[in-house]
């Protein structure tokens, strides 16, 4: 079952070849691929974590990093809601600031908060700080990537990093912020520092999803959550070059790349050309208005509010429906939340999605 867990394959002997029903031929990465397949695959961005009881328990005496920083817990953590759920894929359980903080940037995760830095950037002395990084500077990261896919079999592992722009928005507010009124300033005032910056971030983002793919993940998801706070305009100067470094970094890897972020309607044609192979889509706009932006040359993956999740069942059913079937319009589709799972969902709704979705796409029979 581990056969391609400690192996760095490259993109060749994975794009021709992948194991019949291995994770490289599971109908997640064939739906990013733009193969049919027997059903739209469905997992849930933020599936590991506080919505699970089994979650809160393990994590009850346990801090956020230190709990990514321990293989045996990120390996239980993100097998939970694969064994609850039967998604088509786990997401290794981490943060995005995870590799920010192995390159040496003081931060903690705050319950209920989010990441704090302890010394926000504002010069290039404070961007020389934030190391490059190696695979010894995320050993743990490595080790748990190769646990999980021994344990996972068939089911295909998604690794993860933060985008240059959500991680700078972080590192220059010094914490979550609604406006990114210090970011903005900082991208319009000094764009040389924010050029140095974000291509800096964008170097370790890289090397750390080189590693996790190294390690044996199937897929690739570059999280550039708050780039909705831009305009069009703004992100193709400021941000677009960095995203697309990364995601051309990737290029030769094999697998495939899923680009996302949150209110990106006006955004979805650039995000497209940054260079992924699937891209993520907020519950904002419909996948086939999406898809007619993005091209047919790329996948689409979402789009179910996560508000949805806490209304009657037939809601949700209605809801789900109306998803498979925009999604049609979509040379690939990978269902999905249109952002992260809300801490107070119930596990089990989120149960009976996938069920649903198993059911009615393999009913159509459109993907396979
Ligand atoms: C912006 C962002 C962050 N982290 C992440 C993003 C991008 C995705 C998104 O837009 O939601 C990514 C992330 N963070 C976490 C995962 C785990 C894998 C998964 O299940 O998707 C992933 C993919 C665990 C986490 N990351 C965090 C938690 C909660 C910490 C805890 O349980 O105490 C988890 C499970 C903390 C975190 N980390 C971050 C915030 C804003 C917060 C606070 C949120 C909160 O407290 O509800 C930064």
């Amino acid at each position: 079952m581990a056969a391609m867990s400690t192996t760095t394959t490259g993109a060749d002997a994975r794009d021709e070849d992948p194991r019949p029903g291995g994770p490289a031929d599971s109908p997640f990465v064939r739906a990013c691929r733009r193969q049919p397949g027997p059903h739209t695959p469905v997992w849930f961005m933020r599936q590991a974590g506080r919505s699970l009881p089994e979650y809160r328990a393990i994590r009850a005496n346990v801090g956020m990093l230190e709990s990514c920083r321990r293989p045996d817990l990120v390996t239980e953590i993100t097998l939970q809601p694969v064994r609850r759920h039967a998604v088509d894929a786990a997401i290794l359980f981490s943060d995005i600031v995870v590799p920010v903080a192995a390159a040496g940037v003081d931060l903690d995760i705050v319950p209920g908060t989010g990441p704090v830095v302890a010394e926000p950037v504002r010069t290039l002395t404070d961007v020389e700080r934030i190391r490059p990084i190696t695979r010894d500077d995320v050993s743990y990261v490595d080790e748990a990537v190769r646990m999980l896919v021994a344990e996972l079999g068939d089911t295909p592992l998604i690794g993860f990093a933060g985008a240059p722009f959500t991680l700078a928005s972080y590192l220059v507010e010094g914490g979550p912020s609604r406006t990114h009124a210090k970011t903005k300033a900082l991208m319009y005032g000094q764009p040389e520092l924010w050029h140095a910056l974000c291509g800096r971030l964008a170097e370790v983002t890289l090397a750390f999803l080189r590693v996790q793919v190294a390690a044996g993940v199937s897929a690739v998801q570059l999280f550039d959550s708050w780039a909705g706070a831009l305009s069009e305009a703004d992100y193709r100067r400021f941000v677009l070059p960095h995203s697309a470094g990364v995601l051309a970094g990737l290029a030769d890897a094999g697998v495939p790349r899923i680009h996302f972020g949150v209110g990106t309607g006006e955004l979805l044609t650039a995000m497209g050309e940054a260079g992924a192979d699937v891209v993520g889509v907020d519950w904002r706009t419909p996948l086939d208005v999406a898809t007619g932006r993005i091209g047919p040359d790329r996948a689409v993956q979402g789009n179910l509010d996560p508000c949805v999740l806490f209304a009657p069942w037939p809601v949700v059913e209605a809801e789900v429906r109306r998803i498979l079937e925009q999604g049609r319009a979509a040379p690939g589709h990978v269902f999905n939340l249109g952002h992260g799972v809300l801490p107070e969902t119930d596990p089990d709704v989120l149960t009976r999605v996938v069920a649903l979705v198993h059911e009615l796409s393999a009913q159509s029979g459109d993907r396979g």
